[in-house]
């Protein structure tokens, strides 16, 4: 199954538009994992087994393991996910960009090592940089478009031809980039009229949206402004705000994810 039938099934099965970021800070982790040799490694599966049932994909965000010189434990959390709930996809947030050769080694990265079902990439490189993540025909290529971050409307929102950049990139990604219905967009949360622009612009094509919980993206203004009129389209991300529910040194730091991954997961689908 490729990745928007997989993301498509797992909407359905979940009744759920969250996606679940694996952001795993060390010095945020429960007093019980200190002394382990896997930290990380244990934290995501017990973060993953906690919410698997609520969420339509999960998005480890590579640097917090590349920083730490922790892939061995990244490659080890992917397989764990891709064996025991392979119906989740499985978005390495990577933001790569490069020439073609180098793109191709990252997709290799991507796709090979880790088994992800998609990658986020950066468009600034132009087709060419993300061509070669598209020869994985059952993967996909998260695009970023509008990015939740504040500078992100320094270049995103610079004009030309009349309209900002992340328009022509949202309208260029849709028309020609996307020939094998491979591509998603990253829109942020905290920008729901530009996401309501960008929703207007691409029809269907899933979006995945970082920014509710710990960046405060309103969840209502969210799914009011990209939801497709199936009530779908959607992975809206949250990452710190349900890793790190519980208090600090908390040993129910799963349960607390669960918790609160319930609560973003039903607050979603009250405005779908
Ligand atoms: O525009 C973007 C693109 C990616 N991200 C990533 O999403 C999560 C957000 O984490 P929170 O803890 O929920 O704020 C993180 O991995 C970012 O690298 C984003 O925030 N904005």
């Amino acid at each position: 199954m490729n990745f928007i039938n997989k993301l498509s099934a797992a909407w359905t099965t979940n009744n759920s538009l969250l996606c679940v970021g694996l952001d795993p800070d060390l010095s945020r982790f429960p007093a019980q994992l200190a002394n382990e040799p896997d930290p990380i490694y244990l934290f995501c599966k017990e973060i993953i087994d906690a919410t698997a049932d609520l969420a339509c994909s999960f998005k480890p965000q590579i640097a917090y393991f590349a920083a730490l010189g922790a892939e061995g434990q990244l490659e080890r959390i992917c397989a764990y996910a891709r064996q025991h709930y392979p119906h989740i996809p499985l978005i390495l947030d990577a933001k790569r960009g490069d020439i073609g050769a180098t793109a191709r080694q990252y997709a290799r990265e991507a796709f090979d090592r880790y088994g992800a079902d998609a990658v986020t990439v950066n468009p600034y490189m132009g087709f060419d940089s993300v061509e070669p993540y598209m020869e994985w025909t059952d993967r996909g290529a998260i695009v970023l478009c509008r990015t939740s971050n504040p500078g992100g409307s320094d270049l995103q929102f610079l004009m030309a031809d009349g309209k900002p950049l992340y328009q022509h990139v949202a309208r260029m990604v849709a028309d020609k980039w996307n020939k094998n219905g491979q591509c998603a967009l990253v829109v942020g949360a905290t920008f729901p009229e530009e996401l309501a622009q960008v929703r207007a612009i691409v029809g269907e094509m899933p979006l995945l949206v970082p920014g509710v919980g710990a960046q405060g993206g309103d969840v209502e203004a969210t799914v009011r402004s990209g939801r497709t009129a199936g009530g779908a389209g959607m992975m809206i991300n949250s990452s710190r705000a349900i890793l790190y529910a519980a208090p600090q040194g908390s040993e129910d730091f799963a349960a607390a994810a669960r918790r609160v991954a319930t609560e973003t997961r039903d607050a979603i689908n009250l405005y779908r």
